[in-house]
């Protein structure tokens, strides 16, 4: 800093508010105000009389009724401009509409520091300052203002914008145009139009503020480019009505800003339907069906599933059923007026993207709907010709059948399953009994119906289990998933077409809504059992998907993080541990959280790889529920079963990839750093062997499958992992780096070696697998838990505490690493 900074920053210290936070004040999305009492004189003129004083006082007041009045308008960002006045009136200015301004309102003050600071001293919370090119350098004005005002500064050609790029620390936003020439600055740059600004955003990487010349009616275009406020002068300053102006500015950025980023994201994220979502919209799907007060099939699941897929759920109720996962012990039909009245509710007030039709029960119902879909076009339709449950009981009284099917080409899809299209084709009960015979009848109901027949195979008994959509040429989308064996399917037809009308009504094609809903349902059903609902025909968890990737994203401090040192390190060291702890920690460091996922063998939580010692048994009793999680995750598991979707083991196999160039970096380095000989030995070599065998196994892997779909850049996660490896093992205790590199030896090897249990010679990871038995890897994992182990026993226990966490951290790792590539 240089001595002027230095003796600026101690002076102004006293008089900067809260100059001591580190965090900086942002600018408020949208319309930016730019008053100027100046053209209130200029408008008023100079009095007959002379009085200057009075001149400037009249100014005040009517740019202080305007900040008062757009500020009451929604106007969140003022800034006052008053070009060549004395100070005190600027100041008197700048305090007097800070509190007249509705509070929120941010105000910032143009050019003058010195009535920024004045302001400030007085009490102001003056949002912050904008400064010019010939004004005072911005590196000089952050000194004199501290670390939390807002500064902007104003830049127009390529090489500004470039200055303002090398003060990222300095700057919080730059101010660029003209958009057109103005008279409101009579130097003002050249208009760089709607083309400039776009490049403008381009190059800078500071939120800018469009500003010169802009009217309402540049507002739909201005807010498509990704500019972060309009400036708006004279067009609100000098308007009839200033108040309604500003607030039509608003309601015009308002209703042309795409959705905020962040919002939508998420929810797409969650629900990976990126980039599908038609013009940022959620869709509104409205499910017409009858109710399951267990909350497996029906309207109820319907509302779970239409969530689930990253819909908005609505229902209107055509039948209340009393039922659970044994069967329906009575229906009772509610009258027409009141199906007509709910429908009628939701479409006069509601725009609908997407209906899904369940159970109808009876002639009546199924009139009254027709008569409700006939008048209200939606854009997507799926029926689902409910005819009996999984329980075996009749949902469609039998004299309804030729209603139903009298009403099937009003909609899009229908999703009979295969009884139900036994029906409807008008072959014999049992008669189909292949995807062949269920495809070619497929086919003749969209001949002969005019709709696309989704053709389900829960009801088939093949172990590769296909989902199909057929229309009248034929098969146009297709897709496999393995044959879940559970009880647990009550409501799996339900929840499959209201998904399916959610993707649809989202924008996804039919072969990419298809593939998706069937492999949300494969997992829905995989994790039914567990959710330990009923005695019958169990419900599928709707909401597997969603938790687990609720849990991925979430920011919340990992589990591991909480233990203390006496959790981490403490215990007899045996292999035993305390049940009580094992289930309490599960339920949140498993990814699904609640109950942790019933495994379909026996797998271990006791080390494969047994421990060196107690020090290294302890690190590993703590990282039980670590394991648990681990094991238990789709990606494990399918990998286990050969369920896994080859794309996903592939992204995986990248990732890995990623991985380990660094992870051989952190072994190395911990290797320069080891005292012992041998000890060097073994993470160097370890470092070796990666370097030149495991790799080209990927290689192998990568060469022979198709990576055109998936991602090949470091995840985060990746990313994460190894610098937290590297950050270890160059910058921490030696005992600390290895503890934090162990887990991808034992962890990875514990896995490793269940996983071998599950190889057969036609498993489709089969030769992947065959590595996982690698009797020299064991060796080598049984190495580093010995170094590890010999080193705990002599560490002080602040050193044995630090270890102990970068294990379990290394643990938690592990798991994120498995998990990421799993998740659409
Ligand atoms: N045992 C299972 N394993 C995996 N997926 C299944 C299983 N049972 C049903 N499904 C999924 O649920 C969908 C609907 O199930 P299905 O039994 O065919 O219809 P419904 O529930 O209407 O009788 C199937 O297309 C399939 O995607
Ligand atoms: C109200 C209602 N609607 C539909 C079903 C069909 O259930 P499944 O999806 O198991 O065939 C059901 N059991 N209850
Ligand atoms: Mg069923």
């Amino acid at each position: 800093m240089t001595d002027i900074q230095a003796s600026m920053e101690n002076t102004l210290n006293a008089v900067s508010i809260n100059n001591h936070s580190k965090q900086r004040n942002t600018i408020q999305d949208g319309i930016y105000l730019v008053t100027d009492p100046g053209m209130s004189m200029a408008r008023l003129g100079k009095p007959s009389h002379g009085d200057d004083k009075q001149w400037h006082r009249e100014a005040i007041d009517a740019t202080l009724d305007l900040v008062k009045q757009t500020s009451e308008a929604g106007i969140r960002t003022i800034q006052l401009r008053w070009k060549g006045v004395d100070a005190g009136y600027f100041l008197d200015l700048a305090l007097a509409a800070y509190e007249e301004a509705v509070p929120g309102t941010s105000i910032i003050i143009n050019d003058r520091i010195d009535v920024f600071l004045a302001s400030r001293q007085q009490g102001a919370d003056i949002h912050g300052i904008h400064i010019g090119q010939t004004d005072l350098p911005a590196p000089v004005v952050r000194a004199m203002v501290g670390q939390r005002p807002h500064i902007g500064w104003s830049a127009a050609s390529d090489a500004e914008l470039e200055a303002a790029n090398a003060m990222p620390d300095v700057i919080d936003a730059v101010g660029t145009g003209v958009l057109r020439h103005t008279n409101t600055k009579p130097n003002a740059p050249h208009a760089m139009g709607f083309e400039g600004l776009e490049r403008a955003c381009a190059i800078s990487k500071h939120p800018l503020i469009a500003i010169g010349g802009i009217v309402p009616e540049d507002i739909p275009q201005l807010a498509q480019i990704p500019v972060a406020a309009i400036a708006m002068v004279s067009a609100i300053v000098a308007a009839k009505d200033p108040a309604q102006t500003a607030a039509r500015c608003l309601q015009l950025w308002h209703e042309n800003r795409p959705r905020s980023e962040p919002f939508v994201s998420i929810c797409c994220r969650l629900c990976n339907v990126n980039g599908t979502i038609m013009n940022n919209q959620i869709p509104r799907i409205l499910s017409i069906a009858g109710t399951d007060p267990t909350g497996g099939a029906g309207l109820h699941a319907d509302l779970k599933s239409i969530s689930a897929a990253g819909g908005f759920a609505m229902g209107a109720v055509t039948a209340i059923v009393a039922q659970n996962t044994n069967g329906v012990t009575s229906i009772e039909m509610p009258s027409d007026d009141i199906v007509t009245a709910q429908l009628n509710a939701v479409s006069d007030d509601v725009e609908i993207d997407g209906v899904k039709i369940g159970m109808l029960g009876t002639t009546d119902v199924i009139s009254t709907v027709r008569a409700w879909l006939e008048q209200h076009n939606a854009p997507v339709v799926v029926l689902d010709p409910v005819m009996v449950a999984t329980s075996g009981d009749r949902l469609l009284v039998p004299k309804a059948e030729a209603a139903l099917l009298d009403m099937l080409h009003l909609a899009d899809y229908i999703t009979p399953n295969i009884p139900e299209l036994e029906v409807i084709a008008g072959v014999a009960q049992g008669s189909i009994d292949s995807p062949e015979a269920a495809q070619s009848a497929a086919q003749r109901v969209a001949q002969r119906f005019h709709v696309r027949v989704v053709m389900k195979g829960g009801h088939l008994s093949d172990e590769v289990l296909s989902n199909a959509i057929v229309d009248e040429s034929g098969v146009i989308a297709q897709v496999t998933c393995p044959r879940v064996h559970t009880s647990s399917t009550h409501g799996t037809g339900c929840s499959m077409s209201s998904a399916l009308a959610t993707r649809l009504a989202a924008g996804e094609s039919a072969q990419d809504a298809l593939s998706w809903v069937t492999s949300w349902l494969y997992e829905s059903i995989s994790h039914g059992e567990a959710l330990h609902v009923g005695h019958g025909h169990g419900p599928v968890d709707h909401m597997h998907r969603l938790r687990r990737l609720a849990s991925a994203a979430s920011n919340r401090p990992w589990p591991s993080y909480r233990l203390s040192a006496e959790e981490l390190l403490s215990g007899e060291g045996d292999a035993a541990d305390s049940p009580a702890r094992t289930n309490a920690s599960t339920s949140t460091s498993s990814p699904q959280i609640g109950r942790p996922t019933k495994l379909t063998r026996d797998w271990n939580t006791d080390p494969l790889v047994p421990a060196a010692g107690p020090w290294t048994q302890r690190l590993w009793n703590a990282s039980r529920p670590i394991v648990l999680g681990t094991q238990s995750l789709p990606f494990i598991q399918g990998l286990a079963d050969g369920t896994l979707q080859t794309d996903h083991f592939t992204a995986y196999q990248f990732q890995d990839f990623l991985y380990l160039n660094q992870y051989a970096r952190a072994l190395a380095c911990l290797g320069s750093r080891a005292v012992d000989d041998r000890e060097r030995a073994h993470w160097t070599t370890s470092a070796a062997g990666i370097s030149q065998e495991e790799q080209s196994l990927h290689r192998d892997w990568l060469s022979h499958h198709d990576t055109s779909n998936i991602e090949t850049a470091t995840s985060p996660i990746t990313a994460g992992y190894t610098d937290f490896l590297l950050a270890r093992t160059c910058g921490e205790d030696y005992l600390v780096g290895a503890a934090a590199v162990l887990p991808c030896f034992w962890l990875y090897a514990h896995i490793g070696l269940q996983l071998v249990a599950y190889n057969r010679e036609d498993h489709p990871f089969h030769r992947w697998l065959s590595t996982y038995g690698d009797a020299a890897f064991t060796q080598s994992t049984a190495r580093a838990i010995a170094i590890v182990e010999h080193h705990m026993e002599t560490a002080s226990p602040e050193l044995r505490e630090q270890a102990a966490r970068a294990f379990m951290t290394a643990c938690q790792w592990e798991l994120e690493f498995f998990d990421q590539t799993d998740r659409d």
